[in-house]
C-alpha cells in the first residue's frame, strides 16, 4: 500500500519534469558532467552569444539613464554617476566586440562572469557614492533605484540555458554579497525591509532557474533531434562528421592515436527484398544495439549511410581497434530474420600508422579497406593496403 502511495507520489512529480526529455536526459538538467560533447559545444556557444546580447543591450540602455540623473541629482553627484555609467557602458561594449564563441564551456562561464562581474563593480561603486548624500523626494526615489540591480542580475539569468548546479553556483555570490551587507551594516539594519528584499531576491533566483532549465531542457531535446539517427538512435552522418573532425584536432595536437572502423553489413539487401522493408530496420537496430553494447566508454558510432557505420575509437592504436573489432565479430551482430548471424565487413584506418592529415583521408583509407574485405569475401576485417 504504501509503495503504491510512493509509487503514485513519484509518477506524479517525474510529470512535473520537463517531458520533453527521457529518464536518462533528466539527469543532464542536473549538472554538466554528464552531458556529450556536442550538447556542450552547442551549450558553449548559445550561452557565449547570450552573453553579447545581453552586453549589447546594458551597453546602449546603461549611458541612457544619465538623462535622469542629470534632471534630478546635484552637479557633482550626476556627473560622478554618468562617469561610471560610461565606464560601465565601454566594458560591455568591450565584451561584444572581442568575446566570440569558441566552444569551450570554460570559455562560456568566463563570458558570463565578465557579464555579471561589470554591473556588480558598477552597484558596489555607485552605493559608495549615493550614501555619502542625503537625498529626499524626488532625489531619494531615483536614487533608490540603483539597489534594484541585483534583482536585475539575478533574473539576467534565466536567459541562460544552464543546469541546477550552474545556476545554484552563479546565483550564490550575489545572493551572498547581499547577506554579507546585510550583515556588515546589522546595527542599523532596517530589518524588515532587508528580509523582504532578501526573499524577493530568492524568489527570483528561483524563477530564473526554473526558466533556464526548461530552456535547457528544450535544447537537449533539440540537439538529440539533430544528432541522433531517428531509427537507430546512434549519432546521425553529420554529428559523426562534427565529432570525428573535433577528435582529429584533439589527437594530432596530443600527438595521441585516433583509429576508426567503417563498417558496412553484408548482403543486407537481400533482407529487405524476402523480408520487407520493416524487418531490414528491425535488422539494423538490432546490429547498432549490439556494436553499441560493446564499444568503450569514450568511442562514437555513427550512421553513415544506410546500413553503413562508423565507429570513432580515441586514444585508440591499430593493435587496440583490432582487438575491439574482434570483441565486436564474436558478440555478433544480431540476427537475420531467417536466424543466421548478421555479419559486416569492417576497414579500419587509424591516424599515426596511416600518417592522415585529414579525417575525410583517414575516412577514405577505411571505406576503401572495407570496399576490399567485401571484394575478398566479406565478413571479414582489413586493416592496411597490403592484401
Ligand atoms: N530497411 C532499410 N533498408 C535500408 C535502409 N537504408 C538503406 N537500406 C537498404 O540497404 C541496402 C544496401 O544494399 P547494398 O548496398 O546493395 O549492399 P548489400 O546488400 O548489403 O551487399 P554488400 O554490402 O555488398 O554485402 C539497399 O537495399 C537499401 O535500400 C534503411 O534505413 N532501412
Amino acid at each position: 500500500m504504501t509503495s503504491r502511495l510512493a509509487h503514485i507520489v513519484w509518477h506524479r512529480l517525474t510529470g512535473l519534469m520537463p517531458g520533453e526529455l527521457n529518464q536518462a536526459e533528466l539527469a543532464w538538467l542536473v549538472s554538466p558532467h554528464f552531458h556529450l560533447t556536442l550538447l556542450s559545444r552547442r551549450r558553449a556557444t548559445m550561452i557565449v552569444n547570450r552573453v553579447r546580447l545581453f552586453a549589447f543591450l546594458f551597453a546602449v540602455l546603461t549611458p541612457l539613464w544619465s538623462i535622469i540623473d542629470y534632471l534630478v541629482f546635484p552637479f557633482p553627484l550626476w556627473f560622478a554617476l554618468a562617469s561610471m555609467r560610461i565606464l560601465a557602458s565601454v566594458a560591455f561594449a568591450l565584451l561584444v566586440l572581442y568575446y566570440r564563441p569558441s566552444g569551450s564551456l570554460t570559455d562560456a562561464y568566463r563570458a558570463m562572469a565578465i557579464l555579471f562581474a561589470i554591473p556588480t563593480v558598477f552597484y558596489v561603486a555607485t552605493h559608495q557614492l549615493l550614501v555619502n548624500y542625503q537625498l529626499t523626494g524626488m532625489q531619494a526615489a531615483i536614487g533608490a533605484g540603483y539597489a534594484f540591480l541585483p534583482f536585475v542580475l539575478l533574473a539576467g539569468l534565466s536567459i541562460f540555458p544552464l543546469t541546477l548546479l550552474e545556476n545554484i553556483l552563479f546565483a550564490l555570490p550575489m545572493l551572498l554579497a547581499q547577506a554579507v551587507s546585510g550583515i556588515i551594516s546589522w546595527a542599523t539594519l532596517d530589518w524588515p525591509s532587508f528580509a523582504g528584499a532578501f526573499w524577493l531576491l530568492t524568489l527570483i533566483t528561483g524563477v530564473s532557474t526554473l526558466a533556464g532549465l526548461s530552456q535547457l531542457a528544450f535544447m537537449i531535446a533539440l540537439v538529440r533531434q539533430a544528432v541522433r539517427d531517428p531509427l537507430t538512435g546512434i549519432f546521425s552522418r553529420r554529428s559523426g562528421e562534427e565529432v570525428l573532425e573535433l577528435q582529429f584536432i584533439i589527437s594530432t595536437r596530443s600527438n595521441a592515436p585516433l583509429a576508426i572502423a567503417f563498417l558496412d553489413l553484408d548482403n543486407f539487401k537481400a533482407v529487405n527484398d524476402r523480408y520487407g522493408h520493416e524487418a531490414g530496420d528491425s535488422v539494423l537496430v538490432g546490429a547498432t544495439d549490439s556494436i553499441s553494447n560493446n564499444l568503450r566508454r569514450g568511442d562514437m558510432l555513427a550512421r553513415w549511410g544506410g546500413e553503413e557505420f562508423i565507429l570513432i575509437m580515441p586514444n585508440t592504436d591499430l593493435e587496440q581497434a583490432q582487438q575491439a573489432m574482434r570483441r565486436m565479430r564474436q558478440a555478433g551482430f544480431g540476427l537475420r530474420p531467417d536466424g543466421s548471424p548478421v555479419t559486416a565487413s569492417i576497414g579500419i584506418a587509424e591516424r599515426l600508422e596511416d600518417q592522415t592529415l585529414d579525417w575525410k583521408t583517414l575516412v577514405e583509407k577505411a571505406d576503401q579497406r572495407m570496399y576490399r574485405a567485401k571484394q575478398s569475401g566479406r565478413d571479414r576485417v582489413v586493416c592496411d593496403d597490403t592484401v
